[in-house]
């Protein structure tokens, strides 16, 4: 199977081009095997961009656990970067088709190879049935803000927002190892997400900048996580914590996040990197 490498802030998928080879039969098994950091390629999953009927391409997302997700935030950078490198689309401004719906993608590339895109990550969807989560704000149809969510003996506020993906958004002093690793996978799982949640631990530094550590459904946590970062800008807004627009500074890079009051979209701007392609040979 050939393969390219990406990343987008450190958030590193295996990308096949299945306009020009050929798709994996079975890519949630292909997902589990080339995530693999010790005997696969290494990757927090693997990414498939498609052709597509409505849009310049399609992107079908799978995490290290084999799971299907619905959209991701570093990877459509990556995608739409692909197809313009690869005059798939050598277009400055392109369509993805997603789980999440047909997003835009600006570009900007320099002598002819994209290093940064703008994407229109669409609205946030707050409501707590469509999340999912059975946790509910004060009223049953208002936002998840604030929440105490018991877990572990410890009470935590969270702030739940969908990007088309799950996100529980936390704001803490100090997102420690403890945290991460120890909360994160038993929020993750926790029944109160019945398509288990993606978890971010956000430390405030301003209120237009934050410092993310993310816990990635299915697949542990990451260098960052776009849709997760988009997820933040919402929730801190929505709990009076930032401004509409932040920087996020994420482990593997720095992320520019605006929630437009006009439009009630969320813009996510950030890099977009290849580092090698090969051939991966399926068991
Ligand atoms: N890393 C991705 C998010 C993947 C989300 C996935 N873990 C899920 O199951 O929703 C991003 O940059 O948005």
């Amino acid at each position: 199977m050939k393969f390219t490498k990406m990343h987008g802030a450190g958030n590193d998928y295996v990308y096949v081009d299945c306009f020009n080879h050929d798709t994996p039969a079975d890519p949630a098994a292909t997902a589990i095997a080339v995530s693999d950091r010790h005997k696969g390629i290494g990757a927090d999953g693997l990414i498939l961009i498609r052709p597509s009927e409505v849009a310049d391409a399609r992107m079908q997302m799978f995490n290290a656990d084999g799971s299907e997700a619905e959209m991701c935030g570093n990877g459509v950078r990556c995608v739409a970067k692909y197809i313009y490198d690869h005059d798939i689309c050598k277009q400055d401004s392109v369509k993805i088709e997603t789980g999440a719906g047909t997003l835009s993608i600006d570009l900007v590339a320099n002598d002819g190879k994209v290093e940064q895109a703008k994407v229109d990550m669409g609205e946030p969807i707050l409501i707590a049935d469509l999340i999912p989560t059975t946790l509910s704000g004060d009223a049953k149809m208002s936002p998840v803000v604030d929440v105490p969510l018991d877990i572990d003996g410890q009470t935590f506020d969270v702030t739940c927002v969908s990007m088309g993906n799950p996100h529980c958004v936390i704001f803490v002093d100090k997102a420690t190892d403890e945290l991460v690793h120890g909360i994160g996978p038993l929020i993750e799982n926790d029944p109160r997400f019945p398509a288990r949640v993606n978890v971010e631990f956000i430390e405030l530094v301003s209120p237009s900048e934050v410092r993310q550590r993310t816990w990635e459904r299915g697949s542990g946590e990451t260098m960052a996580c776009g849709t997760g970062a988009s997820a933040v800008c919402v929730a801190g807004v929505l709990s009076g914590r930032t401004e509409r627009k932040i920087t996020n500074h994420l482990l593997g890079g720095t992320l520019i996040l605006e929630w437009d009051e006009t439009t009630n979209h969320v813009f996510k701007t950030g890099p977009a990197v290849e580092v090698f392609s090969g051939c991966w040979q399926e068991a």
